[in-house]
């Protein structure tokens, strides 16, 4: 595995306020990493460290095997962490042209950037003509000229429309797509479910969770239960070695499971003790919902 970047205990304090508190992951090639965490919670200084437009107070990143510069490696990283600045009476083309002058690369690569972003047929439209939508769609575009190793975006979907949402999260896995690594802040779980292969969550400026998407979406679940003896419902799964807590509310047994089991196999085992289910439902708990329980824990701490 190959690592773009690693932060070892990256802090940041604005004063009294540790925004980044001893923050650690690494990025590795190929991956879709999300930071999540609500407003305030060090996102934006995260990113901004990183890309040395923040200083931090203590700990270190790394970018790539670690001998090459923070300048050198930043030619190799694509990043959108404020909003998109181009010239409104410029069109599509000029405004790329320009970044390519500035940042030393090859215009040849603009039709090519403007077609995965889906604007190559406006690419002579004035800038001032687009849609917020689009306007970041040209950001995206800017940010590629490069031929980043990494593409970093700060909440790229924040103030769209559904429909310019979706566009722009296609976009994004499109690029993943095609082997660039992303990283992308977001205070949407939704977001981050639907786009990132990896998340970090953090709270507070800590660091909550790291890991799969899929893991922490991928709890064992639970099930809910009915049945017209609930005594005996709950006596039963009380002894089933693969269910853990059983909670009764309103009516309805909800049974967390301990070990993989689908629900077929809980009926057939209830069935065989002589009960019959009036419902029986295998849910798992959203990201969301682990989400929410995570930042509730270590609010009480
Ligand atoms: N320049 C600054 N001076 C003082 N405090 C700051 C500064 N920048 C950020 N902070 C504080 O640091 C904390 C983290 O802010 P940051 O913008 O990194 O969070 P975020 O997760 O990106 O939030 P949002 O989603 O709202 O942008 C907040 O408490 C914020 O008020």
């Amino acid at each position: 595995m190959e690592t773009i970047l690693s932060l070892n205990n990256l802090t940041k304090k604005f004063g009294k306020i540790t925004a980044v508190d001893q923050l650690s992951f690494s990025i590795e090639k190929g991956n879709v990493y999300g930071i999540l965490g609500p407003n305030g919670s060090g996102k934006s200084t995260t990113l901004g460290m990183v890309l040395n437009v923040v200083n931090k107070s203590s700990g270190n990143y790394q970018w790539f095997d670690g001998n090459t510069s923070t300048h050198n490696a930043l030619k190799k990283v694509g990043a959108i962490i404020e909003h998109p600045n181009f010239y409104p009476y410029m069109t599509a083309v000029q405004n790329l042209a320009l970044v390519c002058k500035i940042k030393g690369t090859n215009p040849k690569k603009i039709k090519e950037k403007l077609e995965i972003v889906g604007l190559l047929d406006r690419k002579d439209s004035k800038f001032k003509t687009f849609s917020l939508g689009m306007k970041q769609r040209l950001a995206i575009a800017s940010a590629l000229l490069n031929d980043p190793e990494i593409l970093i975006l700060d909440e790229p979907t924040n103030g769209l429309d559904p429909q310019g949402i979706h566009q722009i999260r296609e976009i994004i896995r499109n690029i993943a797509s095609g082997g660039t690594t992303i990283l992308l802040a977001s205070h949407l779980l939704d977001e981050v479910e639907k786009v990132c292969s990896h998340v970090v969550i953090i709270r507070k400026g800590v660091k909550l969770y790291s890991g799969l998407v899929d893991e922490i979406v991928s709890s064992h679940g639970f099930f809910e239960l009915k049945a017209k003896d609930m005594l005996q419902l709950e006596n039963l799964l009380g002894k089933h070695p693969k269910i853990g807590k059983i909670v009764d509310k309103e009516g309805m047994l909800t049974a967390f499971l301990d070990d993989p089991m689908e629900a077929d196999e809980i009926n057939e085992y209830l069935f065989k003790n002589g009960l019959s289910l009036s419902f029986l439902l295998k849910r798992k708990e959203s990201l969301e919902e682990q989400f929410l329980q995570l930042t509730n824990q270590t609010s009480q701490n």
